[in-house]
């Protein structure tokens, strides 16, 4: 089957972002936003496909089409394995985690094109999501930085363009130039982990627009002068004073680099302010990753390939060398004594007998081992890796293969 028109595949919007930042208040923002050009157009558009990943959110003010707490309770995993909240929801994540391919199985059923049974003659085009929305859960940490958020979010990233939408509280965030850094800095954190392109989204523009965040990170001269503002405000011994303030100072000027690769939006998920504004930006990002971020995906997934047809070769051999040990021991495979030959004349019999007498007590001349040894081993060896690599490569990719080197490490043991 022809690889779908990337610009065609929906686009998965994973909103990360402090508690509190109003991630679900966005979501369900966004979400009526698609599903009014959905009302509008219905034959053109799709309305999105949401998927809810907060295992301890009470409710949520939209309808996902999965939902993490279908499938585990996460109350009833702090008590079974006696944690506490972030623990439950870690554990909850981890236990969903392990269900991604089923996951990714119904996001491809149901925002892939699907193959038709006549496949030459499509009956009538499939009208697929244009977005697939994720919300997470508000301990920002227990996704971005737990093995089982990788997981889901690089089983995405595989299928599905995916850009991160990291929600920031605008007027908190703006309340002091250290609170405003600390944020930058997480967001870069989060960037650098998961590689991901991102939107920063200014959240809550309703109390205060965007403007100030925006202006400190295009111009270094406005960030000095609100740090001088701070230094002042709070004294020598506040955040924006001593050592604090020349810290920022460097950092505000090493993170140029990285605010020209993000996408900033302000937007009021009260009022729907600066909606469309983020989906412009979406569909950039959409550029952004088929052109920087799939290249270096698929890099990375050839990079792990190559390190496990390694990690198999070197087991590989591995075992033949046990296999050398344990031949040599059993007097078995290349060391299996050679069948005898019936002595023709009673001299070939008396040295036959003398041989015979000699390597029982041990005394075997060190050349005669060495001179066919080399050459039997090397063809030995090459032989038997051949046929260690066939009985690990053939069969269904599940234990055939294993089965098969099992059953000759046995036959040859015997
Ligand atoms: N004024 C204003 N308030 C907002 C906006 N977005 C969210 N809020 C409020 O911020 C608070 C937190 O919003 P949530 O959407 O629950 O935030 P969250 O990040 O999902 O929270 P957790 O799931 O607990 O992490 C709520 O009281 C919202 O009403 C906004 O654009 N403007």
């Amino acid at each position: 089957m022809a690889s779908p028109d990337p610009q065609k595949l929906p686009i998965a919007v994973v909103c990360i972002g402090m508690a509190g930042s109003g991630k679900t208040t966005f979501m369900q923002r966004i979400n009526s936003h698609l599903h009014t050009l959905h009302h509008a157009s219905p034959s053109t558009t799709a309305p999105p496909y949401v998927l809810n990943l907060d295992p301890a959110v009470r409710s949520v003010p939209f309808e996902s089409n999965i939902d993490i707490r279908d499938s585990v309770n996460y109350k009833e995993v702090m008590k079974q394995y006696n944690l506490g909240p972030n623990g439950g929801i870690l554990t909850s994540l981890n236990l969903f985690s392990t269900k991604v391919d089923q996951v990714m199985g119904i996001l491809e059923k149901r925002c892939l094109p699907q193959p038709t049974a006549q496949q030459q003659q499509p009956a009538e085009p499939q009208l697929l999501p244009s977005h697939i929305l994720l919300d997470t859960p508000g301990q920002i940490e227990v996704f971005v930085w737990s093995a089982s958020g990788s997981i889901l979010l690089s089983s995405l990233a595989s299928s599905f363009p995916t850009v991160l939408a990291y929600i920031i509280d605008t007027p908190r965030t703006l309340e002091n130039t250290s609170t405003f850094m600390s944020n930058m800095l997480y967001a870069i954190s989060i960037l650098y982990k998961t590689k991901l392109p991102m939107i920063l989204v200014f959240n809550k523009t309703d109390v205060k627009d965007e403007s100030e965040a925006v202006e400190w990170m295009r111009d270094f001269e406005s960030f000095q002068a609100a740090l001088r503002q701070d230094e002042v405000r709070e004294g020598e011994g506040g955040c924006g004073g001593g050592y604090m303030g020349s810290l920022l100072n460097s950092m505000s000027l090493v993170l140029e680099e990285f605010y020209n690769h993000l996408s900033v939006v302000g937007v009021s998920s009260m009022t729907g302010a600066g909606v469309e504004e983020f989906f412009v930006a979406v569909e950039a990002k959409r550029e952004e990753f088929e052109k920087d971020y799939r290249p270096e995906l698929e890099k990375r997934r050839k990079d792990a390939e190559q390190q496990r047809e390694q990690v198999r070769e070197k087991e590989v051999s591995r075992m033949m060398k046990d296999m050398n040990v344990s031949s040599k021991a059993k007097g078995t495979g290349m060391y299996a004594k050679p069948k005898r030959e019936e002595p023709e004349t009673v001299s070939e019999a008396e040295e036959m007998d003398d041989e015979e007498e000699e390597e029982a007590s041990g005394l075997v001349e060190p050349d005669d081992e060495e001179e066919d040894g080399s050459d039997g081993r090397e063809t030995f060896d090459d032989g038997l890796k051949t046929r260690y690599q066939q009985a690990l490569n053939t069969g269904d990719g599940g234990g055939g293969g294993v089965g098969k080197a099992a059953d000759y490490i046995m036959r040859s043991q015997r």
